[in-house]
């Protein structure tokens, strides 16, 4: 039986959300819009709910190990109910700004609600133990605790310690100056909010156009870009009340993902420019971009997509371009090589990838990815990337792009793939990507000096998105 007290329905909200994250492996931002709807919260409420998701699922490695701390058996002897319950109490407590009182009885209650009376008392005395010690105190015991440095990292800025070292490497392999200094702001970018960044599509719609639809409809004055000449951030409000937004002639699309499609179209290259492929469109940000550029300069896109659905989502993206100037295709990028050899001049391949570099926007993915996805990942990468490779004509341009700076699927990828080209015969030129990109961006990206690009949050405000530009010369 349901005890009398109903919980707070924003809280609640948000528990439904950690549980449908942690039960069907659903994604927090897809399942959450539909919760607020359903426990018709206020705008403000909705507001406090989706910070709540949002927090405590980015600070679930921070919040397990204060709990841990104040509980006297393993956590995976705590029922997952009542562990996301305290998860949520923590972040009210250490991440927000709600009193303590406040923040312990609604916590108390929710348990009771979900859990039974019996977690109600076990509930009330882990949040009277956090409450003990305010943020600072409990990361400096989180700190002395540790074994060692990368454990210490990855329980105060809560990231799994395989990520922990994956960034630390990725860091170290583009030359950053201070590394450990760099990896603690990385992992600090990745627990905040990502802006809501926007892309006029060149000859759709104006950046002027796109601003005053933006103030038109969110009362917001956005801000231009500093890394896509296409780009406006808000600084709040919800894209989909803006015109230009729902009938595509613009899209919702990092700063760092608009400028590599501008680095696929403006790369040199040599002789014919008519034939562009996206390789892996879905859901077809690039593509758009992409396309609004092929058609200013009379070139036709194929946006290809191994799913289905994700393809009619490209189809969606596109719609406002003239017809005939992308073509959606419904494909196993890994065959086109085979299909259409040097066929195209222009090729994008996007690759599927662990997202490392987008954690900002998906709270969930670090504690769902593995390191054995990443090895799967690269094998995937390393086919579609040679697929291209075929595909592009001598004097042609292939882009690899991930939304990651794992070493694994980034520089690794195109030195095992540049080298097989070599033992068939294929030369691939690396052109310089960091340059490239500084004379397209506003404010040149922090690794412009390098060869292959790889942007970062917490320098560049965007996602970690990699890209190395080959021209094959023969
Ligand atoms: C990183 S996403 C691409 C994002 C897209 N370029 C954009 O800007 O919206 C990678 C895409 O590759 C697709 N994909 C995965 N395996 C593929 C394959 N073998 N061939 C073609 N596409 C594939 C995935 O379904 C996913 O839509």
């Amino acid at each position: 039986m349901r005890p009398d007290t109903e919980p707070d329905a924003a809280r609640l909200a948000a528990l439904h959300a950690l549980t449908k994250v942690r039960e069907d492996d659903a994604y927090a931002n897809l399942v959450l819009p539909e919760l607020l709807d359903q426990a018709r919260l206020d705008r403000r409420d909705a507001g406090f709910a989706t910070a709540l998701t949002y927090g405590t699922l980015r600070l679930q490695g921070r919040y397990d190990a204060i709990i841990a701390a104040c509980v006297d058996r393993p956590l995976d002897q705590v029922d997952a109910v009542v562990l996301d319950v305290l998860r949520l109490g923590a972040h009210q407590l250490l991440g927000m700004r709600v009193p303590t009182h406040a923040a312990v009885s609604t916590t108390v209650d929710l348990a009771a609600y979900s859990a039974g009376r019996g977690a109600s008392g076990f509930v009330n005395a882990v949040m009277r133990r956090i409450s003990e010690h305010d943020l600072a105190d409990w990361l400096d015991r989180l700190r002395t605790d540790a074994p060692d440095a990368t454990t210490a990292l990855a329980r105060t800025l809560s990231h799994p310690t395989w990520v922990v070292k994956a960034m630390r490497q990725a860091l170290k392999v583009n030359a950053r100056p201070d590394v450990d200094a760099e990896l603690a702001a990385l992992l600090e970018a990745d627990n905040t909010d990502p802006r809501v960044t926007l892309c006029a599509r060149p000859g759709l719609i104006s950046v002027d156009e796109l601003a005053e639809q933006v103030r038109d409809a969110t009362g917001e004055e956005p801000r231009p870009g500093r890394l896509s000449p296409n780009a406006l951030v808000m600084s709040g409000g919800d894209p989909g009340r803006i015109e230009a937004i729902r009938d595509s002639r613009a899209g919702v699309e990092d700063e760092a993902s608009q400028l590599v499609a501008l680095m696929v179209a403006a790369a040199p290259l040599e002789g014919r420019d008519e034939r562009w492929l996206d390789l892996c469109a879905g859901p077809g940000g690039k593509a758009a971009l992409l396309g609004a550029l092929a058609d200013s300069r009379g070139a036709t896109l194929v946006a290809n997509e191994v799913t289905a659905h994700r393809a009619r989502l490209v189809q969606g993206a596109v719609r406002a371009l003239p017809p005939d100037v992308v073509t959606v295709r419904t494909d196993d990028g890994r065959n086109v090589g085979r299909q259409e050899p040097g066929a195209y001049d222009r090729i994008l391949v996007d690759a599927p990838c662990s997202g490392l570099g987008s954690l900002r926007r998906r709270p969930e993915a670090r504690w769902r990815r593995t390191p054995q996805d990443v090895a799967a990942l690269a094998e995937l990468q390393r086919e579609l990337l040679a697929s291209a490779v075929a595909a592009v004509r001598p004097g042609g341009v292939v882009a690899y792009v991930t939304c990651t700076p794992h070493v694994l699927e980034t520089s690794l990828v195109v030195r095992d793939v540049t080298r097989q080209a070599a033992r068939d015969g294929i030369k691939l030129e690396p052109l310089h990507a960091g340059r490239i990109a500084a004379e397209l961006a506003p404010t040149p990206p922090a690794g412009a000096d390098r060869e292959q690009l790889q942007t970062w949050p917490h320098l560049d405000d965007s996602d970690a998105m990699f890209c190395t530009l080959l021209r094959r010369s023969a």
